[in-house]
């Protein structure tokens, strides 16, 4: 505890943590200690937002995500224990959601492509390029297009706007969370070169997200247009009324919080894993070059006809968890099930990144190894394997983040090899997610 704010308790097993995320779920919350940090950059949106107004954004939001993918996944949720996840493809659903998944797909593609664009152009003139940086802009060029329906022009222009100010607002607000005094700071707003910068960017980001939302009003009738932000603007909001413009705001950033950093973050950590493990990357190249065969992946091949790409980016994330740890605060005073007594107010973290490197939990914990995860008949519950929270919070996009992974890695595999620069110092840093602290340089190389 640190004098003067509330006691911090970390959890690490996972009946604890099923405890915490899903059976005493309505006493642990967000609470102010997300919230009032944050409020800048996330506003009301879904990742600040508890009760009513988080399960009202959670339902219109996973009504898109379940048509395009929960439906084509019920068998995760068939199994006698629902958070035993057996993975049983159900091929009457993934053939009825063919057509808007292969939609979906064609957006990664595209954007695929882009990538393989770049990495073509440097591999002639032998330039080194970070991968990292253009995994950012495949994943905030994808969210723009499947969440928003705009462009955003992450791969025409070299510096961003939107992820520049973005990055930014985050690094700054990271720093309130680490900082026991930061309300001191934001009282002294005017003259903090921090907070100062903060309210540029997100002045900045406010009037990208307002153009975006401008022109979808524009359209009127947005009765048949799938994308997340018309299905926010034609409904209704907890308490019977459209929303603003200020919470559809809300809404655009935490979906490009959700759908950007995470899954380039993993990205970049499959690419770290295959350079610190060649045997990896030899099995990976011979199941991708067998199955797809020089040809383009489909939505099928990408979501099951690759089971060691699945393990690879799988045990990525057991490693290198894009959400390193998360927190909720306890509403009324509760025993976790160890008889850890725990006073309202007091902040519970759980740790993904510590979780999954415990030798109680996994066997030769600490080494990368992909093919745990293979011939498996019942897999670790996401209150062990945590990458992607728990409980009625688990991350809505799992399934999409998988897909449009699996999908680049298999493109790049297909198409180059990389030789990663010497002496690069791989760390992490911690934002709210977990990049390389220095990206990944490489040079690409076209196999032949
Ligand atoms: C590898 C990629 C990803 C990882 C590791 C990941 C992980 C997570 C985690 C740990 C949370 C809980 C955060 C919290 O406590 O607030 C979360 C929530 C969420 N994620 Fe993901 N995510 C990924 C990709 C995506 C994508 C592509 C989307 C799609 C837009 C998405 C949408 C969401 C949403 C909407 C929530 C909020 C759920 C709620 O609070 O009810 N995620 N994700």
């Amino acid at each position: 505890q640190i004098i003067g704010q509330a006691p911090y308790v970390c959890v690490l097993d996972p009946v604890v943590v099923k405890h915490v995320l899903q059976d005493n779920f309505d006493n642990y919350i967000k609470g102010r200690l997300f919230r009032d940090r944050f409020t800048e950059l996330l506003g009301r949106g879904i990742f600040n937002a508890d009760g009513p107004e988080w399960s009202y954004q959670r339902k219109t939001a996973a009504h898109l995500f379940k048509r395009r993918e929960l439906s084509g996944f019920m068998t995760d949720f068939e199994a006698p224990d629902p958070h035993v996840l057996v993975c049983r493809p159900n091929t009457t659903y993934l053939t009825r959601l063919n057509v808007p998944w292969e939609r979906i797909l064609r957006v990664f593609s595209d954007h695929g492509r882009l990538v393989c664009q770049k990495l073509d152009e440097a591999s002639r003139t032998g330039t080194v390029v970070d991968l990292q940086e253009l995994f950012y802009r495949y994943t905030l060029e994808s969210i723009g297009k499947i969440a928003f329906g705009v462009n955003l022009g992450c791969f025409e222009n070299d510096r961003v706007e939107f992820a520049v100010n973005f990055d930014t607002a985050q690094r700054i607000i990271m720093e309130r969370v680490l900082d026991p005094a930061w309300e001191i700071r934001r009282w002294f707003n005017f003259i903090h070169p921090d907070e100062i910068e903060l309210r540029r960017c997100v002045k900045k980001l406010d009037g990208i997200a307002h153009g975006i939302i401008q022109d979808r009003r524009k359209i009127g009738d947005l009765s048949d247009r799938e994308d997340l932000l018309s299905r926010f603007m034609a409904v209704k909001d907890e308490q019977g009324k459209p929303l603003d413009d200020e919470r559809l705001r809300d809404v655009v950033m935490s979906f490009v919080i959700a759908g950007r950093d995470t899954t380039a973050n993993c990205l970049s950590w499959v690419f770290y894993e295959l350079h610190q493990h060649p045997e990896v990357f030899a099995k990976l190249k011979k199941e991708v070059d067998t199955v797809l065969d020089g040809a383009e992946p489909t939505h099928d091949l990408v979501h099951s006809g690759m089971p060691y790409l699945h393990a690879v980016v799988k045990e990525t994330l057991r490693l290198h968890p894009s959400v390193p740890k998360d927190g909720k605060v306890a509403v009324k005073d509760d025993v976790l099930p160890d008889g850890t007594v725990i006073k309202a107010g007091t902040i519970v973290i759980y740790l993904p990144w510590v979780m999954g490197r415990m030798e109680s939990l996994w066997e030769d914990a600490t080494r990368f190894n992909p093919e745990r995860w293979l011939n498996q008949t019942t897999e670790p519950s996401h209150f062990q394997y945590t990458a992607f929270n728990a409980g009625p919070r688990l991350c809505l996009g799992m399934h999409m983040a998988y897909i449009e992974a699996k999908l680049l890695v298999a493109m790049l595999v297909q198409r180059f090899d990389f030789e990663v620069k010497p002496n690069q110092e791989f760390t992490y840093t911690v934002t709210l997610t977990m990049p390389l602290k220095n990206g990944l340089l490489v040079t690409p190389t076209k196999r032949a």
